[in-house]
């Protein structure tokens, strides 16, 4: 490859140390931040984050809370959970594990999560703050992938970035952020004309679009910096059987080949997920009992 490797989880490790330090700062008035996490269900790729998430959290410091309901279990329990960890007040942070089974509104469930305990920051509070530029609490992966791009590149000001994808949990609020940081952002997706054309006259690419490996080098303006938000489970032929690997929404070797900089999969942006879930949660916890929020931990 040419292009730099961008290490996710030697920052993400970083991060995390920050966080750390943050929470041993807040003992001092006697705060001790609470992260809970809500699963419904089984399936196995949510049962290992939400498993990495309890681990993290200890490790930062910080109070972690496992919920678990059944697949079968109806929106009304639910919510009556999450009313419940809205009111505890040794809980700052909640989050829902997503995806939601299907008999479950996966909105009504967000807008009933107290807003400053919005670690995931999808409630649409926080999205209309980081919109109209206010403090917020910041979706993780968009601020994983923000926070990766300053360490990078230093200032973003005046660089050309196209997001690719639209979801409320990445593409939307990862435009946001550039747009903050005074970047010129194209929003495309599966219906952008021409969609090649489009990236190739980036300076930053942010793929979100979740799609295994569709954005391929010649794609890529040459030195633009690559952000590879998709984790994809492909089958692996050449391991043979049921056997699997992932990949990303961009085909590493041609992007890496051209690009500046680039984040592997896995490696990169998912361990930042994590990292920007405890951020969220000290600055939500500093935030409740008025201290101050660590400037390094927020966008
Ligand atoms: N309520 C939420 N649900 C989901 C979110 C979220 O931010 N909030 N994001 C994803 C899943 N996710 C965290 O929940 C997550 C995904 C991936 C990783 C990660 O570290 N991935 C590793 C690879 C792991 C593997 O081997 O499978 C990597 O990329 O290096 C962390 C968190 C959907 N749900």
């Amino acid at each position: 490859m040419s292009g730099k490797l961008i290490d996710g989880k030697a920052f993400s490790e970083r991060v995390r140390a920050r966080v750390a330090d943050a929470v041993s700062g807040m003992a001092s008035a006697g705060v001790v931040p609470g992260l809970a996490v809500v699963l419904v269900g089984e399936d196995p790729a949510s049962q290992v984050y939400v498993r990495s998430k309890g681990k993290r959290t200890v490790e930062a410091g910080m109070r972690s809370f496992e919920h678990r309901l059944p697949a079968t279990a109806s929106q009304a329990e639910l919510l009556a959970m999450v009313e419940q960890l809205n009111a505890d007040p040794q809980v700052h942070g909640i989050l829902v594990q997503l995806p939601l089974p299907s008999q479950i509104d996966s909105a009504a469930v967000i807008g009933a999560i107290d807003p400053a305990k919005d670690v995931d920051g999808f409630h649409p509070v926080n999205a209309g703050l980081l919109a109209t530029g206010q403090d917020a609490l910041v979706p993780c992966t968009p601020l994983g992938c923000l926070l990766l791009l300053r360490d990078h590149l230093g200032d973003l000001s005046g660089a050309d970035a196209v997001v690719i994808g639209r979801s409320n949990i990445v593409g939307k609020p990862m435009a946001q952020l550039l747009l903050r940081d005074s970047c010129t952002v194209t929003v495309a997706h599966s219906r952008t004309r021409d969609l090649a054309a489009t990236v190739r006259r980036a300076d930053i690419v942010i793929a979100a679009v979740g799609r295994p490996e569709m954005v391929t080098g010649d794609w890529v303006r040459p030195g633009a910096t690559v952000i590879d938000v998709g984790i994809n489970r492909v089958p692996n032929p050449a391991k043979g059987g049921d056997s699997t690997r992932l990949v990303g929404d961009c085909d590493f070797d041609s992007c890496a080949a051209v690009a500046g900089a680039i984040t592997p999969v896995p490696g990169g942006v998912g361990p930042m997920t994590i990292a920007c879930l405890l951020a969220n949660t000290a600055v939500a916890a500093a935030r409740a009992h008025g201290l101050d929020v660590p400037e390094d931990l927020t966008a």
